[in-house]
């Protein structure tokens, strides 16, 4: 096995993780690699090549993992990029996954693979799930018949990766001559076996080596089938768990807020001794009463909910419930002539609209994608979240408890889920008409969530990510807020300036120049508009003991905030520009400034002309 490893030595081999979707690629993927790629329990997760480094005895291998594809006759843009990928890189092996639970439907595309290049090796992943259905498929007597490795997995135990590496390892050791001399034909339709050729060959394959199919489609899975998908039990269920997720959020978090935000701010005196035995004492407050003081606060404030919610979110995603949500929602994406499918990436958006915005590929009709893109960010993301959050606690948290603070919370989510139904429409009456298309949804088997694998990928991926992009954005822009502060230009600092420029138009929409400001800086990344609006507040105010969120709540009182002002901000942060990270990728996705600048306009005009009519409102009614 190690002769010719050892003369590929200083090569290294490419891998490709390839399969149907949802059959656990990316599972797999981030088993081999340590990296944490976006899983979960629905049809089309990876819509790009994702890379990365693995290491095979010591032997250091490029691993890829493909976009999910139902065949190689490239259908889907997915389609493409797999096909492309095997056709143009020629990699050493090729791993095509697929599901013990659907192995005969699956086996159609190794057909259709096998007759490209013979250096596969076949993973029949999720064999745990299968069991439990009572299929037991003999991946011997299927080696025999294909005269391929095959390996039967389940990709969450540890030990089967480690069987896995090692088919992979001897997989590369027997088949590969060269990666240099390789000549793999060009794929085209034609060159493929015919689709009826690839069922009939894949269904005798697989009666040829199943041991038993007691399989009876559960009563479980059928029950709750029609309590998450019934006509008004779907709604019922969709409500009932965005409320429940956040009430859990705001109870727990309410008390770990509390214990974080002690240990950090016993801190601060002794990080404020620290820097006064080496710098001046100018720096020395603004390091440890401007930096560290909003750090801290965005550590206790912004950590604890987004620990508890994200890890929920991801668990209903493992669980197999978004496709349910994109299910229920169809008739209402119908109603606005948009795709039903733009629920998912609606869902992919909560996480970080720019991965809302590419996920937008899976689908199909263009005209429903850029509809989809373009309101992607009318769903509050990550980092618009714990403002959202912070701004509820703050100025309702006084009388109301947990409970209807989630309710809030839940109404402002569905106001951005109203809004997208409400700017699809208008997309679609207007610059992008046309009818809906129709298209296929596969609602997953519902799975049992992995509670480790869920809160490692959503405290690293999604709180962690979040949180560090919060204090890397706001380390600059509090620096340049402290510098605005304290340059003058004539006898008015220029933060008083532009805080006074922009006033009158902030009035408007019930806000003040600070606020604007703060969204203004945010553009970067949204997760800084509290943290900048402080950093404003408190170089404009003398409030020096800023601890709690009732300190913040009494530092917004005293620059004249009311339930008008809480109001306005909300919808704003609902309703405004895209970040620049979201933006980028709209241009990436589109290719048209045209289409950039209007994801940037729509948001924001609907933000501003909302804000307008209900600070009138507010100013008639009081
Ligand atoms: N029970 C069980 N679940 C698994 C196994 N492998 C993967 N899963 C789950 O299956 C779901 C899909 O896994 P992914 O890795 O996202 O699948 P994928 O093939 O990359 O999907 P796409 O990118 O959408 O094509 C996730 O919820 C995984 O946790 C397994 O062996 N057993
Ligand atoms: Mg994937």
């Amino acid at each position: 096995m190690i002769s010719f490893l050892k003369k590929r030595k200083n090569a290294s081999f490419t891998i490709a993780l390839a399969g149907n979707p949802n059959v656990g690629k990316s599972t797999i993927f981030n088993a081999l690699t340590g990296m944490h790629q976006h899983t979960g329990n629905w049809a089309g997760k990876t819509v790009e090549l994702a890379k990365g480094v693995c290491t095979l005895g010591n032997q250091t291998c490029t691993l890829v993992d493909l976009p999910g594809c139902y065949s190689l006759t490239a259908c889907s843009k997915e389609e493409e990029i797999a096909r492309d990928f095997i056709e143009n890189t020629h990699p050493d092996l090729v791993v095509l996954v697929c599901d013990a639970v659907c192995l005969e439907r699956h086996l159609q595309l190794l057909i259709q693979l096998l007759s490209i290049t013979q250096k596969v090796l076949l993973c029949v992943n999720l064999m745990d799930q299968a069991k439990k259905k009572g299929i037991d498929i003999s991946c011997s007597a299927l080696e025999t018949e294909l005269h391929i490795p095959v390996l039967g997995i389940s990709a969450h135990r540890h030990s089967d990766i480690k069987r896995l590496k090692s088919g992979i390892f001897s997989a590369l050791d027997k088949n590969i001559p060269s990666s240099e001399n390789t000549n793999s034909p060009k794929i085209s339709a034609c060159s493929l076996p015919d689709s009826r050729v690839c069922a009939q060959e894949a269904s005798r394959l697989y009666h040829a080596t199943l041991q038993s199919d007691r399989t009876s489609h559960t009563n479980k899975d059928l029950l709750l089938d029609k309590l998450f998908t019934g006509k008004f039990t779907g709604i019922a269920c969709m409500l009932c768990f965005l409320l429940l997720i956040f009430w859990i959020t705001l109870t727990g978090a309410n008390y770990v807020s509390q214990v974080l935000h002690d240990i950090l701010f016993s801190f601060e005196p002794v990080f404020y001794r620290f820097l006064q035995g080496f710098l001046p004492l100018k720096l020395c407050h603004m390091l440890a009463f401007g930096f560290y003081r909003v750090t801290a606060w965005v550590i206790s404030v912004m950590l604890p909910p987004m620990a508890i919610f994200f890890p929920l979110f991801t668990l209903l995603e493992d669980f197999g419930y978004l496709p349910r949500v994109a299910f229920n929602l169809d008739c209402c994406f119908a109603k606005c002539k948009a795709c039903g499918k733009q629920a998912l990436t609606m869902i992919m958006g909560f996480g970080c609209n720019a991965a809302g915005v590419t996920g937008c590929r899976i689908i199909d009709s263009p005209r429903e994608r850029l509809i989809a893109i373009l309101t992607n960010s009318f769903v509050p993301c990550n980092g618009r979240f714990p403002t959202i959050l912070a701004i509820l606690t703050i100025f309702f948290a006084g009388s109301a408890k947990n409970l209807e603070l989630a309710v809030l919370l839940t109404l402002v989510i569905l106001f951005g889920m109203f809004m997208t139904f409400v700017s699809s429409w208008l997309l679609s009456k207007t610059v992008l008409k046309g009818v809906p298309s129709s298209f296929t949804l596969e609602l997953p088997p519902y799975r049992k969530p992995q509670i480790a694998s869920v809160l490692v990928h959503s405290v690293i991926n999604r709180t962690c990510r979040v949180l560090l992009r919060a204090i890397i954005a706001a380390a600059p822009a509090g620096i340049l807020i402290w510098i605005m502060a304290n340059v003058s230009i004539g006898t008015d600092s220029i933060l008083n300036l532009v805080s006074d420029f922009l006033n009158p138009f902030a009035r408007l929409l019930g806000l003040d120049g600070s606020i604007l400001l703060a969204f203004l800086l945010g553009l970067p990344a949204n997760e800084i508009v509290i943290p900048v609006l402080i950093m404003a507040y408190t170089a404009q105010s003398s409030i020096t003991d800023f601890k709690s969120l009732s300190s913040l709540h009494t530092l917004l009182l005293g620059q004249g905030w009311t339930v008008s002002t809480a109001v306005s901000m909300l919808i704003l942060c609902v309703l405004h520009w895209p970040c620049a990270t979201t933006l980028l990728t709209i241009k990436k996705e589109t290719h048209s400034l045209k289409w950039t600048a209007l994801a940037f306009l729509l948001p924001t005009c609907m933000g501003f002309l909302l804000c307008f009519l209900v600070t009138c409102a507010f100013r008639i009614f009081s």
